[in-house]
This record gives structure tokens, C-alpha cells and sequence, in this order.
């Protein structure tokens, strides 16, 4: 892992950025969480599927799944997980997918959980995708050594 000092954190072991970004950013008691595809480390996508034809099936749900367990690992190296996080914004690439993202988000996320804003764009960084997710979270451990600074004073 690439721990700068500006707490931006570019993680081994997960799809590498496809640009001059950070998988993360811990910023005092908030957590940043760069926009995060089914990319796995390989460059290939959870959710895509080719046949002998070449004929290529992309599934919302895998792919939604992917995004979600992506951003856990990602939030998990700096101390974090899916309970921290405050506000998800998702990009589609189109609403004809929102019930089949809406039904696995639900599987990791309820009304208790974050704030969320669903919007449809015109493309995402690759032809195959159809998901890309970022998230802000609270840093679980800001919050814990702002308790102990106060159980001093
Ligand atoms: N967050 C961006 C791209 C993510 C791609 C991926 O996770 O596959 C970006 O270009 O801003």
C-alpha cells in the first residue's frame, strides 16, 4: 500500500487506479473513497461474460456485488467498513438496471445506512461496465482518538 502523508492510499492486491488517483483519501474524520468499478486486479470485470460468438452478457446484480465488496476491501485498509460509510452516489450507465442494483444494494445497506444518490451517465471508463459506486465514510478511528482526547481534558 502507498500511504502518503496527505492520507491518500493507493491499496496492493486491488485493481490499480486507471489514472493519477488514490483508492482512497482519509481526511481528519471522514473517509473519501475514489469512483470504484467490478474491476478485479487482472483488469477483468466481475459481471461480464463473453461467449464462443463474442457475444458479451453484462449482469447489474455481479456487477453491483463486485462494486460494493470492492469498496469494502478498499475501506477495510484504512480501518473502516461498510457500517461506516455516510453517503454512496452510483453512477448507471442506465436505468433500465436501477431494480437489479436497487435489489442487491439491499442485501448490504437499509435505511439506516447512508444517504445515496442514484444517477444515469452517459458512459463509464470502460464499455462493459454499468456500475461504478464512491462513497464518503466516517473514519472510525478520528472519531476514537477524538473520545480519548476527550476523556483527557
Ligand atoms: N474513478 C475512476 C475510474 C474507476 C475505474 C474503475 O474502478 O474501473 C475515474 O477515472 O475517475
Amino acid at each position: 500500500m502507498t500511504d502518503r502523508h496527505d492520507g491518500s492510499r493507493t491499496i496492493d492486491g486491488l485493481a490499480r487506479p486507471r489514472g493519477r488517483f488514490p483508492h482512497v483519501k482519509v481526511a481528519g474524520e471522514l473517509v473519501f473513497v475514489s469512483g470504484t468499478s467490478s474491476r478485479r486486479p487482472d483488469n477483468s470485470f466481475a459481471g461480464v461474460e463473453a461467449d464462443e460468438l463474442g457475444t458479451t452478457s453484462l449482469d447489474i446484480r455481479e456487477q453491483t456485488r463486485a462494486v460494493i465488496v470492492n469498496i469494502q476491501r478498499i475501506l477495510r485498509e484504512v480501518g473502516a467498513s461498510l457500517s461506516d460509510v455516510l453517503q454512496v452516489t452510483t453512477y448507471l450507465t442506465s436505468m433500465n438496471d436501477f431494480g437489479g442494483y436497487n435489489e442487491v444494494y439491499a442485501e448490504f445497506f437499509d435505511e439506516n445506512g447512508p444517504t445515496r444518490t442514484t444517477v444515469a451517465v452517459h458512459q463509464l471508463p470502460h464499455p462493459h461496465l454499468l456500475i461504478e459506486m464512491q462513497v464518503i465514510a466516517r473514519n472510525p478511528h478520528a472519531h476514537a482518538h477524538a473520545t480519548d482526547e476527550g476523556e483527557r481534558s
